[in-house]
């Protein structure tokens, strides 16, 4: 199962509560984008999320959490650290296995950086090391998909070839977004936040970009 149904959630820093409480209820193929003005609770409603699924989702946060030192093939393979042993880790650490080349490979040329492969993450441009993120997160093969902001720093053709494949390869999506119109076009469904409050939630096939622009 990949949807989920969350009740109680909240977040307060300094004493002062930023989210909820909330409760929300994800079936199973919803593609749900997070919309509201920034400081309204996304990110944070995202983790609070995470800490309840965990390892059932891959999650693109909005740091991106790359390990700089590492090439991009490493913190793609990331994405499944948690399903190998010890041993296979630390092999791959030296000397990767070819189909493990492979897989992460055909993901960055799916994503337009293959000659990338080795490079060091720390060399990558902004948009580079977030299609990183967002590969780590595909090669995880989790059924729900977590992205904060995951095409922010991306031009729009690449932006929207991203948001194709995300929508295709997971079957479940909860993605905060800043770009409405993305929103509308790739999810099926529109969760604004404000003030750490649901203050919109309906299909996107009954709204329209002005009645989201509404909440910022
Ligand atoms: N670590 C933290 N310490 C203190 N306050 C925090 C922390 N993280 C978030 N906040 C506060 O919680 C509120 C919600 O922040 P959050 O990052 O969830 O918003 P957001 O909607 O994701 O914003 P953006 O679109 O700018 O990313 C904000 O008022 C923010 O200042």
């Amino acid at each position: 199962m990949s949807g989920f149904d969350l009740t109680g959630l909240t977040a307060s820093f300094g004493g002062e509560r930023v989210i909820g409480p909330l409760s929300l209820r994800v079936k199973q193929g919803e593609k749900v984008a997070l919309v509201g003005k920034s400081g309204a609770g996304k990110s944070t409603l995202i983790r609070l999320i995470h800490e309840r699924v965990n390892r059932e989702s891959s999650l693109v946060p909005q740091d991106l959490g790359l390990v700089n030192a590492l090439p991009v093939f490493h913190n793609v393979f990331m994405g499944q650290l948690d399903r190998h042993s010890t041993w296979y880790s630390t092999v791959t650490l030296m000397r990767p296995f070819a189909r493990d080349r492979a897989e992460v490979r055909e993901l960055l040329v799916e994503l337009g950086m293959s000659e990338k492969l080795w490079m060091p993450t720390a060399s990558l441009s902004g948009g580079q090391r977030q299609r990183v993120a967002i590969a780590r997160a595909l090669y995880r093969k989790a059924p729900l998909l977590l992205a904060d902001e995951p095409i922010s720093a991306l031009d729009g053709p690449t932006a929207q070839v991203v948001m194709a494949l995300l929508k295709e390869r997971f079957t479940t999506s909860v993605i905060a977004l800043h770009d409405v119109e993305m929103a509308l076009k790739f999810c099926n469904r529109i969760v604004g936040i404000q003030d750490g409050q649901v203050a919109l939630d309906e299909t996107s096939d009954r709204l329209q970009a002005s009645d989201i622009m509404s909440l910022y």
